[in-house]
């Protein structure tokens, strides 16, 4: 299991410190939520923000945009640093060309359903894409409860991915206690922000997720 913290929860006005403190900690990820105001009712930090973090850190940037149509800035997340962007299926018109587009920027290229987002819109982009964010909660906030209906869309998602070589990643409400459960019906990239950054020291806190992780 890759745990994937997300900066949502630490101290905006300190990320230098933030991206240290997890490196420092044996964790290998990092989870960038970029929102727009428009697509989320939230706004947070943009491609200017990674670009000026990103000689600071050596860990995998995985950039989750919130953005609606964010075929937009592919090239500007590139050039700031992002390794793995994530475009939400409800943001764009155009799933399978941003998807392709990502790859061919030399980024992996990852795609996140809404809770509420069938998974028969990733049905014929399987082999476009090197990770599936499934929300468990609604985005735009940390802190929030986890949807339980997450457990079955896992597991089906898990089947319809057949042998591929494809992430699942969870992001929202993770925690120790759902993590065995999460790895179980078939995640094995876990984001965490609430549940991760107000627990430290941070290494006690990755073993704590990783214990659980089957
Ligand atoms: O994308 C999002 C929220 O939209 C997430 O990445 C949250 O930052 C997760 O926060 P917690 O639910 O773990 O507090
Ligand atoms: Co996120």
């Amino acid at each position: 299991m890759i745990l994937s913290p997300s900066l949502l929860s630490a101290d905006f006005g300190n990320l230098e410190q933030a991206l240290k403190d997890l490196e420092n900690s044996g964790l290998s990820w990092v989870h960038w939520d970029v929102m727009d105001g428009l697509f989320v009712p939230n706004i947070t930090f943009g491609q200017h923000v990674i670009k000026m973090l990103r000689p600071k850190s050596k860990l995998f940037f995985d950039v989750h945009l919130m953005i609606e149509k964010p075929e937009r800035y592919l090239e500007d997340f590139k050039k700031a640093g992002a390794d793995m962007l994530v475009i939400h299926a409800e943001a764009t018109n155009h799933i399978q060309r941003t998807l392709a587009e990502i790859r061919r920027l030399g980024m992996r290229a990852g795609l996140a359903l809404n809770p509420a987002t069938p998974l028969n819109v990733c049905e014929y982009v399987l082999d476009d894409t090197d990770m599936i964010l499934l929300m468990s909660v609604n985005p735009g906030f940390g802190g929030q409860s986890f949807i339980p209906a997450t457990y079955e869309k896992i597991h089906t998602l898990r089947k319809m991915l057949g042998s591929r070589k494809c992430h699942i990643q969870i992001d929202g409400g993770v925690t120790p206690e759902n993590t065995k459960e999460l790895c179980k019906a078939g995640a094995d990239v876990l984001v965490s922000g609430s549940a991760f950054f107000a627990y430290p020291p941070f290494d006690v806190r990755h073993r704590a997720f990783q214990k659980e992780a089957i």
